[in-house]
């Protein structure tokens, strides 16, 4: 019977002293007992409404957490509608299962993938983003994170996605891949402006200094592993710098892309290319260092280089100058290959252009020697080294001074009287036939008004210009200033340009020399004969004066090629109606073949050479009629 009773009341009963198998308990502990089996009544139904209680917050929370859920997985989805990423899942093949909508917003509709593989090749491999790396990662069922590839829409314009994916599983099985993914391509395609901003030269396309140095580098590494060896060809064009000049950047940009895509039409794939910036080029020969197969290859860079082009509507040929230095001979790394390639470049340059040289180490101290006359020519002029020569020109007939040619020689100290062969290509090339230039004209101008102020007046007095003159822009005013300081009339003035020169711009230096004819300054076309210039020029130019080069009259009056190229050139000049000077006369008997041929005047070492203006001062005496007084200026 005790054990049918619940522990707790057979515990209450023996607290009372009660014997649950005994007689009935005593009144007193019958009330007690009563009492203790109430409060217990009492405390069950407490516990019950307790748990009771808990229970239904416990539900609610559990309907509320519910609700939270749903609402949080519709905030998902809609987001995930909403977004412009998209969520992606394949199966074990790599095939689409599953893609979102916001793929539409890319411009792709998602229907159209499915079934379908992703397609990572069909644009190259974004850098930083290596294409088997992924198929390796795939392949090993590895998480894929933040890869991005190119690919094309249905219309054919490139789209940058970004992927990431986790490999999907069920009992252990590989089921797929499951992720998101982004449109990048606004992202992508501005990083690789950047990085082609970086490595290319924006102008031609062609690879810039910093990728050309990362590809000679790998070159060296290469070529000093396997014992063999490569050629640097540094190529600068000759006078660029006059067509930007003179024609203007449009022009100098349009001759450099025109030049870039010469030279690179020439080279082969494994050959590099770069514009190491202005107007220089290099170019590697990768396993090339056989001289014979160099200069023929520097041969064909020339010969390419100086076709005419048409630029801003007019016909320009320029050449260009390329040096050549061989790894390892001529330099172990790659800021000395460049330098004496570029030294080399120079001494092509400093041997009449249009040329090609190999680097030799005594070129190196040729190099100095170039570099340091350039710097002391910039101080000559401030120096007072520049001093005029004066080479008189007699009429034909009579033997009468009609002018003199100023020829400016440079008094170098350490290094005599240079004459002006050796310095003035370097001041063409260097910008300082300017103010050389302008020096010259006030120089003459002086030297002309002192003649006059000491009683003696040579008619006039002749100045060789430089196109890179024309194109500084001042020239017209500059000698308008000449004549002006020194109180000279324009016609006390004549200017001598090469044919070669004029043929350079024939528009710019038409303008010009119409300019200073308006003022009325002379023309003399220098050199004829040896420039190749069209009779139509001829007509355009309106010289007053043909000078017929000395290479022809050397060979008068035995060449009957010469002979007959200098008689025609005194017909065509006469039916212009322009004076001849048959230039570099040495012999009597080109002195009687030029002027029975019908030159009107003539210059020459026969006649006199260029003299000193005090030696010059010595002579006019003789060769003008009644001086007053002498005096050299
Ligand atoms: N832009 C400038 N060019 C100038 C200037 N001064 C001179 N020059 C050009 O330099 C070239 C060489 O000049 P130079 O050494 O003075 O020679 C001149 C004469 O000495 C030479 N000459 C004259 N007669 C004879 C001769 O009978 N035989 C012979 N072998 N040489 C002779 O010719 C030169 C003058 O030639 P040219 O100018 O063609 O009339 C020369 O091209 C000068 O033009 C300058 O200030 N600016």
């Amino acid at each position: 019977m005790p054990d049918a009773l619940h522990p707790l009341l057979l515990r209450q009963l023996r607290r009372l002293g009660v014997d649950p198998a005994g007689p009935p308990p005593a009144p007193e502990a019958w009330a007690q007992l009563l009492q203790r089996v109430g409060r217990a009544y009492a405390d069950a139904d407490a516990d019950r409404y307790q748990l009771e209680r808990s229970q239904a917050l416990a539900s609610q929370e559990m309907a509320e957490l519910h609700q939270q859920l749903q609402a949080s997985q519709a905030r998902l989805a809609n987001l995930v509608a909403l977004s412009s990423d998209w969520v992606w899942e394949t199966d074990a093949d790599g095939r689409f299962i599953d893609i979102s909508d916001g793929l539409a917003r890319a411009g792709v509709d998602p229907a159209s993938l499915i079934g379908q593989t992703r397609q990572i090749d069909v644009l190259p491999p974004v850098e930083g983003h290596d294409h088997a790396a992924y198929h390796a990662t795939l392949a090993a069922h590895q998480p894929l994170r933040d890869f991005v590839y190119g690919t094309r829409r249905s219309d054919g314009r490139a789209i940058y996605v970004r992927i990431s994916g986790d490999p999907q599983f069920a009992q252990g099985r590989f089921t797929g891949y499951r992720g998101v993914a982004s449109d990048v391509t606004e992202a992508t395609v501005a990083g690789q402006q950047v990085l082609q901003l970086a490595r290319f030269d924006s102008l031609t396309g062609l690879a810039n200094r910093n990728m050309f140095q990362d590809e000679l580098d790998r070159a060296l590494q290469r070529n000093a592993a396997s014992q063999t060896g490569f050629a640097l060809l540094f190529i600068d064009l000759d006078r660029f710098k006059f067509v930007n000049d003179t024609l203007g950047h449009d022009a100098g940009d349009a001759l450099l892309k025109v030049m870039a895509g010469r030279l690179s039409a020439l080279l082969r794939g494994a050959d590099r290319l770069a514009r190491l910036g202005g107007d220089e080029f290099v170019v590697l020969l990768d396993h090339v260092t056989d001289p014979a197969a160099l200069s023929k290859v520097a041969s064909r860079l020339l010969t390419e280089l100086a076709e005419p082009l048409q630029l801003g509507g007019r016909m320009v040929q320029i050449s260009g100058s390329v040096g050549i230095s061989l790894f390892p001979s001529d330099g172990q790394d790659a800021a000395t290959l460049l330098k004496n390639a570029d030294t080399a470049m120079y001494l092509a340059k400093s041997r009449g252009k249009n040329n090609f040289q190999f680097f030799t180490p005594d070129l190196a101290q040729h190099a100095a020697r170039f570099f340091a006359m350039e710097s002391d020519l910039r101080q000559a002029i401030d120096a007072d080294q520049l001093v005029l020569h004066y080479q008189p020109v007699f009429r034909a007939s009579d033997g009468q001074l009609c002018s003199m040619e100023a020829l400016v020689r440079w008094q170098r100290p350490g290094h005599g009287l240079v004459g002006p062969g050796e310095f003035i290509p370097l001041a063409e090339e260097s910008g300082l036939i300017v103010p050389i230039g302008r020096w010259v004209m006030q120089a003459a101008c002086r030297q002309l008004q002192a003649w006059r102020q000491a009683g003696y007046n040579p008619p006039r007095c002749a100045v060789n210009l430089s196109t890179r003159q024309f194109a500084a822009g001042r020239l017209v005013d500059d000698v308008r200033e000449a004549l002006a300081m020194h109180g000279l009339e324009a016609g006390a003035l004549t200017v001598e340009i090469t044919e070669g020169q004029l043929m350079a711009d024939p528009e710019r230096a038409q303008q010009t020399l119409q300019s200073l004819q308006a003022l009325g300054v002379q023309v003399a076309i220098d050199d004829f004969g040896t420039g190749y210039s069209s009779l139509s020029y001829l007509k355009r130019f309106t010289a007053n004066t043909l000078k017929i080069d000395r290479s022809f009259v050397r060979g008068l009056p035995h060449n009957h090629q010469d002979m007959a190229i200098t008689q025609a050139v005194v017909t065509l000049a006469h039916s212009l109606r322009m004076a001849v000077v048959a230039e570099g006369v040495e012999t009597p008997a080109q002195r009687q073949a030029v002027q029975r041929l019908g030159c009107d005047m003539v210059q020459g070492f026969l006649l006199a050479r260029p003299l000193e203006a005090a030696q010059m001062a010595g002579q006019l005496p003789r060769w003008l009629p009644a001086p007053a007084t002498l005096a050299a200026g």
